[in-house]
């Protein structure tokens, strides 16, 4: 027993670096000493063990890779040069911010009481499951802290057929969810979605690149409403509507204790 306890330790001791540094880049995390301290105390804890063997970093899914098309490519330069903006002085950052994305949720988390769920965990993220790049969701998110929005640049890969030769309108649905709540949590910390609202105006081809462009519309205590325009990414084509609503919650309701 003590064995294995030990040997998921090990395991889950490589994600550390990743899991605090993204945690506390949420504002939810940065923003709450509690939660922080908490995050910190259980990270270190780990970090210090004699059993660092391991320097893995995990891989970002949202970096460009071979499958993306030229217009991928393309939207992602545009945003990601807004991250960094020239002054008299040198580079410094500017308004845009790209998300990191891994394939398992759990590294967000804080670890403590949770640390045992964790190091169990088989689960993957739904968007970052496969392997193979280009075969299902290609996506990456720029956040835009200030004006409460973000955008996704979205390339859809041949497993996510629906009707023939287009996007299946639940895979739609998951890159909108994925959006609107990476905004959601990014400006309140944990939440879940109550309800979504979509509208399909126009299909979207397979293969095709289109931008998701997501921004807060409000919030009363406890909700917070989201809406969410899928285009082209010329914007000319309105391809997807939405609006959603999430709810803050703690750590405790997220991990269903
Ligand atoms: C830190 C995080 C980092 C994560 C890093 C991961 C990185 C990768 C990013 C990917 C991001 C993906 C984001 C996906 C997120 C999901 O997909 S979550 C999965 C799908 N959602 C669920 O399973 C949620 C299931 N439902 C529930 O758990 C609960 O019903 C809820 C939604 C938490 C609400 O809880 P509750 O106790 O019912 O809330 P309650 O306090 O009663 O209600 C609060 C208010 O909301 C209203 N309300 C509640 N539900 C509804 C509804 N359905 N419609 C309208 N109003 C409602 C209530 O009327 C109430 O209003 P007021 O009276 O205050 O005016």
């Amino acid at each position: 027993m003590i064995r294995r306890c030990l040997q998921a330790v090990r395991r889950f001791i490589p994600h550390y670096h990743a899991l605090f540094q993204d945690a506390v880049s949420q504002r939810g995390l940065a923003e709450s000493p509690e939660l922080w301290c908490s995050a910190h105390r259980s990270a270190r804890g780990l970090s210090k063990m004699s059993l660092w063997p391991f320097s893995v970093s995990p891989r970002d899914f949202s970096q460009p890779n071979t499958s993306w098309n030229a217009e991928m490519q393309e939207v992602y330069d545009h945003y990601n040069a807004l991250c960094e903006v020239k002054t008299e002085e040198g580079e410094k950052k500017g308004p845009w911010r790209k998300l990191p994305s891994y394939n398992r949720s759990l590294k967000y988390a804080t670890g403590g009481v949770y640390l045992s769920k964790i190091i169990q965990s088989k689960a993957r993220l739904f968007t970052r499951n496969i392997k193979e790049h280009g075969a299902t969701f290609e996506y990456v998110v720029f956040m835009n802290k200030q004006e409460k929005r973000c955008v996704c640049a979205f390339q859809a890969g041949h497993l996510l057929e629906g009707p023939p030769g287009h996007v299946h309108g639940g895979a739609i649905a998951t890159m909108i969810d994925t959006v609107t709540g990476t905004l959601a949590g990014y400006l309140a910390g944990p939440i879940m979605t109550a309800n979504l609202n979509i509208n399909y105006r126009s299909p979207i081809p397979l293969g095709s690149v289109v931008v998701l462009h997501s921004a807060l519309d409000r919030t009363e205590g406890k909700k917070i409403f989201v809406t969410c325009r899928v285009t082209s990414t010329d914007e000319s084509k309105l391809h997807t509507e939405a609006t959603a609503l999430f709810i803050s919650v703690n750590m405790g309701h997220l991990f269903g204790t």
